[in-house]
C-alpha cells in the first residue's frame, strides 16, 4: 500500500475557500481564442512601482523604446502625480516628440481631485492619451482603507470620473484622441452587483456611446481564486454590462496564484477584449500577468499575437536591464533553459524530431523553417524567437545516447551508427558521473577524441598502396607499426578492411569485422570521410572510428582505433 499522507502541521483552517459565481449556464468553456486581444503594457507603471529599484529616466526611455519596437499600441506610461520623476517622464515623453502617432499613452490616478488635475496636466500636448482611474470597491477596502458605504464608494469614482472630464476639458484641447479607463480595483473581491453598479454609474458620467469608447478594467488585484471563478466573474459583467458595444472590458490579472495566465485566457474566452500586463511578468508582489507569455501562447496555437518576440534575447536582456532583475532560467518562451534537454529521453525524441522535421519539409517542398512545427518537447521552433539549436541539447549525468550524438551531428557532422551511439554515451556516462556537472560540447569532442582517434594504439598505418586483381581480389600493401615496430604488412580480400584484417592475421592480430558504415562529412568534392568499423578483437567488440579525406585511409584508421581501444 501507499503510504497515506499526514495532516499538514499548517493552519489551513485560517483560510476561508473563494466563493464561486452562480453562472451555471457560462459559455466561456467551450470558447476558443482565434485573435489577439487588445493589450496594455503597463511595465512603466504597475510593474515600475514593484521594483526594489524604480526605473531612473533613461531606463523608462528604454524600456518604453522597447515596447514600442515589440508593437504595443497602448502603454501605461505611469502615474504622473507619484512623483517629480513620473510627470517629467510623461513631459518628455511627449515633448520630445516620442510617441509615435499611433501609440495611445495612459496615465494612472487615484480618484482624487488635486491628483487628477496633476495627472491632466502631465498629458498637455500628447496627441492621443488615456486617463486611468482607480478605487478600490472590495468590502475590506471599502471597510478598513476607505470607512465607506457602497453609496460613497460608488460617489469617489462617479466623482472621480467627473474630475478627469473636468481637467481634460480645461487642459487638453490639443488632444486628438481622449481615452478614459476606470478600474474598480479589488474587483476579483468585490460583490458582482456592486461592481456591476459602480461602473454604470461612472459610464453614466462619461456616456460612451460610437466613437467615444469606454475602457472597464476589471482587475484580480491579488489573484484569490481559481481562473474559472475569475472566467465566470467576466462572463457575468460582460453579459450584465449595459452599452456593451462601447465598453472595452479590460483584465488586469496578477499571479498570486500562479495562475495569472491562465486568468487572462479564461478571461479572454469569457468575453474580454483587452488584457493588461507586464513583460516577463513584473509588477505588484508575484507580478502582473506576463505579456510575452500570454503573447507567444497564441502564437504556438498559429493565432498572431500582434507583437513582435522573433528576438526574444534582447527584449529579456532589455527588461533585465531596466528592471534590474533577472528573469528566472524557467521563464515561458523566453528563459535561458526552457529550449534545452538534458535528459535522454527528452534528447532521443528531439533528435528524431529534427531530422522527421527536415523529411518532412522535404517531402512537402517547403523550406524547413516555412514547415508546420511538429516537434517532441519543443512546443515552438525556438528559431522563430531568435534563439539558434545550439543549447537545445545539453549534456549531463541525465543524458542518453540521442544527446551525445546530436551534438556529434551537429558539431562535427558525424552520424554515428546506433550502437556506436549506445557505446560512446556509455563511455560519456562514466565522465559525467565522476566528474558531475555539465559537459559542454568541446568537452564531448575531446573525450571522442581521445577515445576515438589518438592514433596511439599497438597499430598503426603509415602508408599503405592497393590494387585490385582481374578476379575482383582486393590485395593491400601497407607500411605499419606493429607494438612499436615498423612492418611491412600485406594481404587480399573483398576491400581494404578485409584485406587489411588478412595483413593483420600476420602479425598476430586477429580481427574480425562485424558492422562497418561510411560517409562523407561535407557536401563538397574535397570533404573528409568518416569510417566506422565495429570488431570483435580478443572476445570483446569494440567500435573505431577513422577520419580522414581518403576513405580508404579513414576504413584502416578506423580498424587500427578498434584494435587501440582493446
Ligand atoms: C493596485 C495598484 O497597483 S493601485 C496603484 C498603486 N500605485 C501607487 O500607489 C504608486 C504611486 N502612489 C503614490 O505615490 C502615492 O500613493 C500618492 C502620491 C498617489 C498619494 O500619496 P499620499 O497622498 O501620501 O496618500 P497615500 O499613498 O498614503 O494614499 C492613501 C490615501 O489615499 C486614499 N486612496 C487610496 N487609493 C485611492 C483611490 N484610488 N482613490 C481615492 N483615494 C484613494 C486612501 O484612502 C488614503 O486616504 P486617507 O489618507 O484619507 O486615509
Ligand atoms: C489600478 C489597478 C488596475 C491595479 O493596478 C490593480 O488592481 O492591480
Amino acid at each position: 500500500m501507499v503510504p497515506q499522507q499526514k495532516t499538514s502541521p499548517m493552519p489551513f483552517h485560517r483560510y476561508k475557500p473563494f466563493a464561486p459565481v452562480d453562472l451555471p449556464d457560462r459559455t466561456w468553456p467551450s470558447k476558443t481564442i482565434d485573435a489577439a486581444p487588445r493589450w496594455l503594457s503597463t511595465d512603466l507603471r504597475d510593474g515600475n512601482q514593484a521594483l526594489i529599484e524604480p526605473m531612473d529616466p533613461a531606463r523608462k526611455h528604454e524600456m518604453f523604446r522597447l515596447l514600442v519596437e515589440m508593437g504595443y499600441k497602448e502603454i501605461e506610461v505611469g502615474f504622473p502625480s507619484a512623483s517629480q520623476t513620473d510627470f517629467d517622464f510623461v513631459r518628455s515623453l511627449i515633448e520630445d516628440g516620442l510617441i509615435p502617432d499611433d501609440v495611445q499613452i495612459s496615465v494612472l490616478t487615484q480618484a482624487r481631485e488635486d491628483l487628477i488635475e496633476r495627472t491632466v496636466q502631465s498629458l498637455v500636448g500628447a496627441k492621443r492619451a488615456t486617463v486611468h482611474l482607480y478605487n478600490a470597491t472590495a468590502p475590506t477596502f471599502r471597510r478598513v482603507v476607505f470607512r465607506v458605504d457602497r453609496e460613497a464608494c460608488k460617489d469617489i469614482a462617479v466623482q472621480g470620473t467627473r474630475h478627469v472630464m473636468r481637467f481634460a476639458e480645461q487642459y487638453l484641447d490639443g488632444t486628438e484622441y481622449f481615452g478614459y479607463e476606470y478600474s474598480p480595483e479589488i474587483f476579483i473581491d468585490t460583490e458582482l452587483d456592486f461592481a456591476l453598479e459602480v461602473c454604470e454609474a461612472v459610464m453614466d458620467v462619461w456616456n460612451p456611446g460610437p466613437g467615444r469608447e469606454i475602457i472597464l478594467n476589471l482587475p484580480a488585484t491579488v489573484e484569490r481564486s481559481t481562473p474559472n471563478v475569475y472566467a465566470d466573474q467576466i462572463e457575468w459583467m460582460s453579459r450584465n454590462l449595459s452599452r456593451r458595444e462601447h465598453v472595452v472590458l479590460s483584465v488586469h490579472p496578477h499571479n498570486d496564484r500562479g495562475t495569472g495566465v491562465a486568468s487572462a485566457e479564461l478571461a479572454v474566452m469569457a468575453g474580454a477584449d483587452r488584457v493588461e500586463g507586464c513583460l516577463f511578468g513584473h509588477g505588484e508582489r508575484t507580478g502582473n500577468v506576463c505579456l510575452v507569455t500570454l503573447g507567444m501562447n497564441l502564437f504556438s496555437q498559429g493565432v498572431d499575437p500582434r507583437i513582435d518576440f522573433s528576438d526574444i534575447d534582447e527584449i529579456r536582456r532589455t527588461v533585465e536591464h531596466c528592471t534590474q532583475l533577472p528573469v528566472a532560467p524557467r521563464h515561458p518562451y523566453g528563459g535561458d533553459l526552457v529550449y534545452t534537454a538534458f535528459s535522454g529521453s527528452h534528447q532521443d525524441a528531439i533528435k528524431k524530431g529534427f531530422a522527421a522535421q527536415e523529411e518532412a519539409a522535404g517531402a512537402a517542398g517547403a523550406p524547413v523553417d516555412e514547415h508546420t512545427w511538429d516537434v517532441p518537447y519543443l512546443p515552438i521552433d525556438p528559431k522563430d524567437v531568435g534563439r539558434n539549436y545550439e543549447a537545445v541539447i545539453r549534456v549531463n549525468s541525465q543524458s542518453g545516447k540521442g544527446g551525445v550524438s546530436y551534438i556529434m551531428q551537429r558539431d562535427h557532422s558525424l552520424d554515428l551508427p546506433r550502437r556506436l551511439q549506445i557505446e560512446f554515451s556509455q563511455v560519456i556516462q562514466k565522465f559525467t558521473d565522476a566528474e558531475g556537472g555539465e559537459f559542454a560540447a568541446d568537452r564531448i569532442w575531446e573525450i571522442f577524441s581521445t577515445t576515438y582517434l589518438a592514433d596511439q594504439g599497438p597499430v598503426a598505418v603509415l602508408a599503405h598502396r592497393s590494387s585490385t586483381d582481374g578476379d575482383g581480389t582486393y590485395r593491400i600493401e601497407a607500411d605499419a607499426r606493429v607494438n612499436g615496430e615498423i612492418r611491412e604488412l600485406s594481404g587480399t580480400g573483398n576491400g581494404p578492411i578485409s584485406a587489411f584484417c588478412d595483413a593483420l592475421a600476420d602479425v598476430d592480430v586477429k580481427v574480425r569485422v562485424m558492422d562497418y558504415v561510411e560517409h562523407s562529412m561535407g557536401e563538397d568534392g574535397d570533404a573528409r570521410a568518416a569510417a566506422y568499423v565495429e570488431a570483435e578483437i580478443d572476445g570483446r567488440v569494440v567500435w573505431g572510428v577513422g577520419i580522414h579525406s581518403s576513405i580508404t585511409t579513414a576504413s584502416l584508421k578506423a580498424l587500427c582505433s578498434a584494435i587501440a581501444r582493446v
